[in-house]
């Protein structure tokens, strides 16, 4: 599984579920500057893949190459590479919001901490709730947090899924500036997603899963099959 471009994320007729495969067998390659977003109806398997990716359950069958080795996730360089928000909330409960960010970017050896956290607060809407306790904040609140946390660390590849979950309509369509962003600067990206307007705007590809077939799609025929429920 080798191609000309150094690829982020190679996997071949992969076989993600629990026990038995919750969908049909998933081709995809990821290079850098791509931005795919997998799309398909309640329980299609979506976030399976990718737990299955970031290494939380293992494959059943096929062959999955991350960043151009068979990484395991408990390594550095994984932990380095992949920022993943998989909408697991799990917080410091007296550590604030500002604390949060500071502590991820104190983690990831980022150069300036102080500024990337004002940065991110600002992008996020959170500045004014910087100094709140995560069980203090609202749902869209926490998973703004966990958002911007995503994005204030290094990263080569973004995991994603459904971030557009619980966010208003003004930071859904920051967001989807941001992932443009970061695939114009080479970075990649793997989401979850049920909105249409997100893959329309950020995505490259589209992996679309259903009962019977996991077929590559360009992003307008993507977010048609999201509109359409197929
Ligand atoms: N821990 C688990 N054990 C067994 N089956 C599971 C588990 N988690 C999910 N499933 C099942 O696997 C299938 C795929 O679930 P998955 O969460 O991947 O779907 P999804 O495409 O992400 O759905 P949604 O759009 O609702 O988030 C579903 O039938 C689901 O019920």
């Amino acid at each position: 599984m080798s191609g000309a471009v150094a690829a982020l994320l190679e996997v071949e007729d992969l076989e993600v579920g629990y026990g038995l495969p919750v969908c049909p067998p998933i081709t995809l390659t990821l290079a850098p500057g791509d931005v795919v977003a997998v799309v398909g109806a309640n329980g299609s398997g979506k976030s399976t893949l990718l737990r299955t990716v970031v290494g939380l359950l293992a494959p059943l069958g096929g062959q999955m190459n991350l960043l151009g080795s068979g990484l395991d996730e408990r390594s550095s360089t994984f932990r380095a590479a992949v920022a993943s928000e998989l909408g697991d909330e799990a917080f410091f409960p007296s550590l604030t919001v500002r604390e949060h960010l500071m502590l991820t970017c104190f983690g990831h050896g980022v150069d300036d901490p102080v500024s990337v956290t004002n940065y991110q607060l600002d992008a996020f809407g959170l500045t004014e709730r910087a100094e709140a306790m995560p069980g203090a904040l609202s749902s869209g609140q926490r998973r703004r947090l966990l958002l911007a946390a995503t994005f204030a660390r290094p990263r080569a590849l973004m995991i994603l899924d459904e971030p557009e979950q619980r966010l208003d309509a003004a930071i859904r369509d920051a967001l989807a500036g941001w992932l443009v962003e970061e695939r114009s600067e080479g970075g990649g990206v793997l989401m979850a997603t049920h909105d249409p307007q997100l893959v329309t705007i950020a995505a490259t590809k589209v992996v679309a899963i259903s009962d019977t077939e996991v077929r590559v799609v360009d992003p307008e025929r993507g977010a048609a099959i999201i509109r359409n429920e197929l």
